[in-house]
C-alpha cells in the first residue's frame, strides 16, 4: 500500500519546499519512487525517513560544504549516472564505521570544487558577498577576491575569504568571477588580465550603464564565447533585503541561467529582465536605496522637530517605511488605495499628503529614478 503524508514512498513536492531537504533534494525525472540528492550525486528511495538519515550522515554534510553553491555547480546527472545508494551506508557513517580515507576518496570524486571570485571589493560586492556567506551559500576557503590595495581586503580576510592583489589570481581559480569595479575602472581593469587558455568561467558584471555588447567583445581578448551576465543588484542585499535585475548575455547556458537565478536570488528578489530594462532599474532599485535614506533621515528630522528623541524618531521612520513596503508586496493592494486607507476625512494626513504634492514629491521621486536612468545609459555610452 502507498502510505501518504510524510511517509509517501513517492517523490514528494513538499520536499521541494522543507527546509533542511529543498536545499538538496531532487526528482529524478521518470521514476517517482527515488530522490536524488545534489551534493552527494547519489539516487536515494523516495522515503522520507531515508531522506531525513542520509541528511544527517557525516559524508553529506562534508558534500554539502565542500560544494560551495548548493547544487549549483554540481549538475547531478540523474538517472543512469547518479549512484543508487542505500541508508545503511549513511546510518554507518553517521556510527564512525564508514572507512574515512575511502570516504575522502569518493568526496574528492564527487565533489565539484567550484569557487567564486570578486574583482573589486567594494561597498556592492562586500553586500553580496556577505548574503552569499550568510545563507551559506558560498564555502569562504573557496572564495577569493581582489582589490589593488588591501583597504578593503583584511575585512574579507576576516572572513576566512581568500584574498589577493592580483586579478588574474581569482580569474584563473574561479568558475564564477564577479565584476565589481566602477564603470571607469572596468576597461583598463579587463585590459591588463592575459588569455585564460581553456578555463572559461562565468563573469556577473555589476558594472553600472556598461552593455553585454561590450563586455563580450572586451572579453573575447580573454576567452572564446565569453559567458556573461549583467546585473544590477542593490546594498540592501547585505541584509537579504535586496533587489537584483539581470541579463543573460549571447553565450551563457541554461545551466549559467540557473547558477545565476540561484545566487542571485538569495540577495533578496531578483529577476532575469532583457538588457534594454537595465538602465530603468538602476534609476529604480539600484539608486532606489539612496532615495529611501533620505526619506528615512529627512522624516527622523520631522519627528525630532516635532519633539520625538533621535533614535525613537529614526526607528519610527525606518520601520514605516519597511512596513508601507511590506503591505504594496504582500496585500497586493495598489499604493494609492492604501495611501487612501491612511487619509481621514478631514484628517491629519490628507493635509499632510496636499503639503507633499505641493512641494512635488512625486514629481521628486520619477526625476530621480529618471536622472539616474539616464546617466546609467550615458555612462555606457562612454565606455
Ligand atoms: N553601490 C551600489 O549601490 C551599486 C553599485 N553598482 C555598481 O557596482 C560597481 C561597484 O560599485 P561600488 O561597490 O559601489 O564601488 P566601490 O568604489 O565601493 O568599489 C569598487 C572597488 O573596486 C576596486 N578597484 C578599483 N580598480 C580596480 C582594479 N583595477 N582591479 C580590481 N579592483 C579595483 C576599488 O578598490 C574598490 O574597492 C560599480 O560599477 C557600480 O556602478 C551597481 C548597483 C548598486
Ligand atoms: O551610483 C551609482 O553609479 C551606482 C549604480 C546604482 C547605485 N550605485
Amino acid at each position: 500500500m502507498v502510505k501518504s503524508g510524510n511517509y509517501s514512498r513517492k517523490y514528494s513536492k513538499e520536499w521541494d519546499k522543507e527546509d533542511g531537504l529543498r536545499e538538496w533534494v531532487s526528482r529524478v525525472p521518470g521514476d517517482d519512487t527515488k530522490a536524488a540528492c545534489r551534493y552527494c550525486r547519489t539516487v536515494i528511495r523516495a522515503h522520507r525517513a531515508d531522506l531525513k538519515v542520509h541528511s544527517l550522515a557525516k559524508k553529506h554534510k562534508k558534500n554539502a560544504e565542500l560544494s560551495t553553491i548548493t547544487g549549483l555547480f554540481a549538475a547531478f546527472p540523474y538517472g543512469d549516472k547518479g549512484r543508487e545508494h542505500t541508508v545503511d551506508k549513511d546510518k554507518a557513517d553517521m556510527k564512525g564505521e564508514g572507512d574515512e580515507r575511502a570516504l575522502d576518496a569518493a568526496v574528492g570524486e564527487i565533489v565539484n570544487p567550484a569557487s567564486v571570485g570578486f574583482i573589486g571589493c567594494g561597498n556592492m560586492a562586500q553586500a553580496m558577498l556577505t548574503a552569499f556567506l550568510k545563507k551559506g551559500l558560498v564555502n569562504p576557503s573557496l572564495t577569493i577576491a581582489s582589490a589593488p590595495s588591501d583597504r578593503n581586503l583584511g575585512k574579507l580576510r576576516e572572513l576566512g575569504v581568500r584574498t589577493t592583489q592580483d586579478n588574474n589570481d581569482v580569474v584563473i581559480s574561479s568558475d564564477l568571477v564577479f565584476v565589481c569595479v566602477k564603470p571607469h575602472q572596468l576597461t583598463s581593469m579587463l585590459g591588463d588580465l592575459p588569455p585564460l587558455g581553456n578555463h572559461s568561467p562565468l563573469f556577473v558584471s555589476v558594472v553600472t550603464g556598461v552593455s553585454l555588447g561590450h563586455l563580450e567583445t572586451m572579453l573575447c581578448s580573454l576567452v572564446e564565447n565569453p559567458r556573461v551576465v549583467r546585473a544590477m543588484p542593490n546594498t540592501p542585499s547585505a541584509v537579504g533585503q535586496g533587489c537584483c535585475l539581470y541579463a543573460l548575455g549571447t553565450h551563457t547556458t541554461p545551466s549559467d541561467a540557473e547558477t545565476t537565478s540561484s545566487l542571485l536570488s538569495a540577495l533578496g528578489m531578483s529577476a532575469q529582465i532583457p538588457e534594454y530594462q537595465i538602465d530603468a532599474a538602476c534609476g529604480l532599485s539600484g539608486s532606489g536605496p539612496a532615495y529611501i535614506y533620505m526619506a528615512i533621515e529627512a522624516l527622523a528630522d520631522g519627528g525630532v522637530k516635532m519633539g520625538l528623541p533621535r533614535q525613537l524618531a529614526q526607528t519610527l521612520a525606518a520601520q514605516t517605511v519597511k512596513g508601507a513596503g511590506a503591505m504594496v508586496l504582500e496585500t497586493g493592494k495598489h499604493p494609492g488605495q492604501l495611501k487612501d486607507e491612511v487619509c481621514s476625512p478631514g484628517g491629519t494626513t490628507i493635509a499632510a499628503v496636499h503639503t507633499l504634492e505641493q512641494n512635488s514629491f512625486r514629481n521628486s521621486l520619477i526625476s530621480a529614478v529618471e536622472a539616474s536612468a539616464l546617466r546609467s545609459k550615458e555612462l555606457g555610452a562612454k565606455e
